[in-house]
């Protein structure tokens, strides 16, 4: 028998507090069993119809049962409350998606200042630090992240559910594995919104810490419904120096604080040149715009991350979290986990 099995067999063993003589497994509290290599499992279970109290006894239960398992090193737990909950239930920990405890949206106010690059190298470095991180690639004008990730051909189907793709120790969905690639295809803005939602809420990600969203760049229909139907805990803004990227940078600030959703801060991308024969770092376009930017804002600046040879070949490679920027992405995946509570 797998670890998962026994984790499922030992979950059986825990008898539901409310339904006499049924267990937990029975009834369907528990759902997306995830072991990982290093001995931690990953469950979400519904604490639905019970108080706090009884919530927090049968977490305690659960963890007990499961750490008992060999094998087991550790247990996260993911409380959701899905079904109508009563007073004093507890509050839920996660995402509006269950078992996706948080969801940050990468997003640009235009095109091609290194969105999906950002989005990529920052999800792996989430992973790093040991979180279950998910990348779900929104960008549906030019999906880049299987290139990005070196995964080839299409997201596979289980049981009716789209299958995300392990890479890089993350998993990932992309717009570019639902389509062939060579067809082009016009998505209208309802129809790509809804497409998206569906592939937050309805593939297999199983348990995630965090899902990372490259959204589409800019600030129009698509962007909007999209920040207003995924709810994400936050979103992290790119721009490059020029100011006309920092105009469309503070569009995109505006259209997330338009639906709510909090600007963790902004990454400066290409800021500076930095020279592979020589290692001198010049300043085509400037540098320090967006720090300034995000300080007229009042939002956090997170970083910068100079025009570097070897990062673009590494992107176009498949190769994330590579080289020298490894280090500021791992400063900003720290940055923007703590800010969101994870
Ligand atoms: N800091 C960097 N140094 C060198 N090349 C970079 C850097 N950031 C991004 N690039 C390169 O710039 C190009 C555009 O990057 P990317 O696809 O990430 O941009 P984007 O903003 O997501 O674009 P899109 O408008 O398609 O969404 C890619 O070839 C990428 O490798």
């Amino acid at each position: 028998m797998s670890v998962k099995d026994d984790v499922t067999a030992a979950l059986s063993a825990v008898a539901d507090p409310l339904e006499a003589g049924r267990d937990i497994v029975a009834v369907g509290r528990t759902a997306g069993i995830v072991v990982k290599n290093d001995g931690t499992v990953g469950l979400v279970l519904a604490v639905d119809g019970l108080d706090k109290a009884a919530a927090e006894r049968l977490q305690a239960a659960v963890e007990v049962a499961v750490g008992r398992v060999a094998g087991v090193a550790q247990v996260r737990i993911i409380l959701t409350a899905d079904r109508a909950s009563g007073e004093g239930a507890p509050a839920p920990t996660q995402s509006a998606v269950p078992g996706i405890r948080k969801l940050i949206a990468v997003a640009s106010g235009k095109g091609g200042v290194g969105k999906s690059t950002v989005a990529v190298n920052l999800a792996v470095a989430l992973a790093r630090q040991g979180l279950a991180v998910g990348l779900l690639d929104a960008d549906i004008y030019g999906p880049s992240v299987p290139t990005l990730l070196g995964i080839e051909g299409r997201a596979a189907l289980s049981d009716g559910r789209l299958q995300p793709a392990a890479a890089h120790g993350i998993k990932a969905l992309s717009m570019g594995m639902m389509t062939d690639p060579k067809k082009a295809i016009i998505w209208r803005g309802p129809m790509a919104s809804s497409a998206l939602v569906q592939m937050v809420e309805k593939a297999d990600w199983g348990v995630l810490d965090v899902l990372v969203v490259d959204m589409p760049p800019g600030t129009g229909d698509i962007q909007l419904t999209l920040a207003q139907k995924l709810k994400p805990d936050g979103a992290v803004i790119v721009s490059t120096p020029q100011d006309l990227a920092l105009i469309d940078a503070r569009r995109a600030t505006a259209m997330f604080g338009e639906v709510n959703v909090p600007v963790l801060g902004i990454i400066e991308n290409m800021s500076g040149y930095l020279c592979p024969h020589c290692g001198e770092a010049s300043e085509p376009f400037g540098h320090g715009g967006a720090e300034a930017e995000a300080k007229a804002m009042g939002v956090a600046f997170l970083g910068r991350v100079p025009l570097d040879i070897a990062l673009r070949l590494a992107s176009d490679a498949g190769r994330p979290g590579e080289g020298a920027q490894a280090e500021v992405f791992a400063g900003v995946a720290r940055a923007v986990a703590g800010s969101v509570g994870l």
